[in-house]
């Protein structure tokens, strides 16, 4: 039986009177990629969060390769990492600074050779001595996806991987991500309000909402239940409770969500 890089079960999260994640489960295997959806404040990042280890659950259980994120996160989070255009580095530190302390950060033996290879594919050579807070959103982001990879995780976590990259530049770094994956079989769970983005490269998809998942399943499965032609249109039907039938697995996401459910989303 394969082992699932993520399993999580009936995952739970409070902040003070706020539910933000409701009883969630579900599972990434190894080379999946698969995508966190939903409008702001559905509970995306909470998850990731709780995911990363930066936040404890309030109940429900998180296995990362087979471990138990409560109790024995720092056996596994030198295994993992994460990408988001909305946690800066150091703004201070240069490029070069700032992967080099990530390098030492994860022990990674041959840091430099890593890092040049990193900076070289990922067009950073010139950017190397810069502040990194000087740089374009999109040099950042470049810069933040050579963080995630540098100690070569077998779990990637990506929180809007190719916001501020231009077109060309996006389809570039999708790719690179990919090959990575293919040649890593790593497990990538991504969170993006790219409907394209994650049509393309997503084996799978969860739909959540006011903290908890209303739905899931292959893009082209989504496509074929919701009798639409893109995601972006799955996304508004399930957003605004447009489709009248309830899905084949007997999701009804025509019903209103219930009245305290109001106060946790902002869809
Ligand atoms: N530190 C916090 N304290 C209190 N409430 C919080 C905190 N962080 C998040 N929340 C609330 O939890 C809910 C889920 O927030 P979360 O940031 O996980 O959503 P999200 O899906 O990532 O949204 P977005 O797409 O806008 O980034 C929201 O109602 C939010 O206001």
């Amino acid at each position: 039986m394969t082992q699932h890089a993520i399993h999580v079960e009936n995952l739970s999260k409070s902040y003070d009177d706020v539910l933000a994640v409701k009883s969630i489960s579900f599972a990434v295997k190894p080379g999946e990629t698969v995508a966190l959806l939903g409008g702001n404040g559905a509970g995306k990042t909470t998850t990731i969060s709780m995911l990363l280890g930066i936040l404890l659950p309030t109940s429900g259980t998180i296995q990362v390769l087979g471990e138990d994120m409560v109790k024995d996160r720092f056996k596994v989070m030198h295994r993992l990492n994460f990408s988001s255009p909305y946690v800066d580095l150091p703004r201070r530190l240069t490029v070069k600074q700032n992967l080099m302390f990530f390098s030492k950060l994860y022990g990674i033996i041959n840091a430099k050779e890593r890092l040049m290879l990193l900076a070289e594919e990922l067009n950073l050579l010139d950017l190397l001595n810069r502040p990194t807070g000087s740089l374009s959103a999109g040099q950042k982001t470049r810069v933040s996806v050579a963080k995630a990879l540098i100690n070569e995780p077998e779990i990637l976590l990506l929180d809007e991987p190719t916001a501020s990259l231009d077109p060309d530049t996006a389809d570039w770094v999708r790719n690179y991500i990919k090959e990575y994956q293919k040649r890593n079989s790593a497990a990538i769970l991504l969170a993006s309000h790219n409907m394209t983005e994650v049509e393309r490269i997503c084996d799978n998809v969860l739909m959540m909402k006011y903290g908890k998942i209303v739905d899931q399943g292959a893009p082209d499965d989504l496509l074929h239940r919701y009798s639409r032609t893109n995601l972006e249109e799955v996304f508004l039907d399930i957003a605004r409770n447009r489709k009248d039938s309830a899905s084949k697995d007997g999701n009804d996401i025509s019903r209103k969500p219930p009245h305290d459910d109001l106060e946790y989303g902002d869809i």
